[in-house]
């Protein structure tokens, strides 16, 4: 067996910026681990355990409230380990501090569904890179995406390259989508850029089309020609982005950083990200509260 990954900081700087209180970190995964929650037989990649108690510690020491907890593709369609993290995230008044997006077999029943939504999913995942998933069957994407549980929505990863062509299915998804990584604009290009002008006439197609303005560590990693940290590349293609679409715009840590061993992140700095690409304290609320709220505890409200 191929030799397990370690791409996350092992001991995250203490950010600056402090987070509004309720903030939530709305993209990170778990690991694992491995020894009770084996990964996928078609995984791309082979990671150390970070789970739950790892995940929720480092939420504290960035100063977070709560964690929606995205299924990485290394886990396949079983979603027990995010399961698992979700149930486990319970705080003193027995509330669920996380709450989740699955990755799910088409096929899935609809009594599963409603089991997943009784678990605090609120969404499922649909991944268009070829180096993490063997296939993204659009025609059964479509059918499930009209059967999710009321309020759910639909979290899509793609690469800037394939924009064009996932317009139209983009276009036929009948509930809220939220796209992964701004559909990873080269972000060394500017804010100006073909990638984010595209990215921009996308959200302008649907008033119910979101992002996450996340991964500065990977749109601007030294290994994508970018700068590296401090990513100041991220910085100024996102900060207009987050400025136009205030409402629709969510963020997350990435924790632990799927495949970037080769670059491995400061969790404070990542932090540090956010008053770079939102400025002012309205916006760092709608960012890091209203907006995830919106989509993931709509209830609490
Ligand atoms: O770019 C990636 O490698 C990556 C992988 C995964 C995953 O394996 O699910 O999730 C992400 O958000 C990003």
């Amino acid at each position: 067996m191929a030799d397990r990954i370690l791409s996350w900081h092992p001991a995250p700087s203490k950010p600056t910026f402090t987070p509004p209180p309720g903030a939530v970190d709305a993209h990170c995964h778990v690991f694992g681990p491995m020894a009770k929650f084996p990964f996928s037989a078609k995984t791309k990649y082979l990671p150390e355990d970070a789970g739950p108690d790892m995940l929720f510690a480092l939420r504290d020491r960035l100063g977070f409230s709560r964690n929606v907890v995205v299924q990485a593709s290394c886990h396949g369609t079983d979603n027990a380990a995010m399961l698992d993290a979700i149930a486990r995230s319970h705080g003193p008044d027995g509330k669920a501090r996380a709450r989740g997006v699955a990755v799910v077999d088409p096929d899935i029943s609809d009594s599963e569904l409603i089991a997943l939504h009784e678990a605090g999913i609120r969404g499922i995942r649909f991944n268009f890179l070829k180096r993490l998933v063997d296939d993204a069957p659009k025609d059964k994407f479509l059918k499930v995406a009209a059967r999710l549980p009321e309020g759910w929505h639909v979290v899509i990863y793609f690469e800037a390259d394939i924009l064009e062509e996932m317009r139209p299915f983009i276009a036929s998804i009948p509930v809220p989508v939220v796209i992964d990584h701004m559909g990873r604009p080269d972000v060394t290009q500017g804010p100006n850029s073909a990638d984010v002008k595209a990215f921009r006439s996308l959200l302008d197609s649907r008033v119910d089309i979101w992002f996450k303005a996340t991964c500065p560590e990977r749109l601007d990693a030294k290994k994508e020609g970018g700068m590296g940290d401090p990513w100041n590349n991220f910085a100024v293609a996102v900060a207009p982005l987050v400025a136009d679409y205030p409402d629709r715009v969510i963020w997350g840590t990435d924790w632990p950083h799927p495949n970037m061993q080769d670059e491995i992140a400061d969790d404070g700095h990542i932090v540090d990200m956010i008053p770079r690409i939102a400025p002012s304290a309205e916006l760092q609320q709608k960012l890091l509260v209203t907006n995830p709220m919106r989509l993931y505890w709509p209830e609490e409200l």
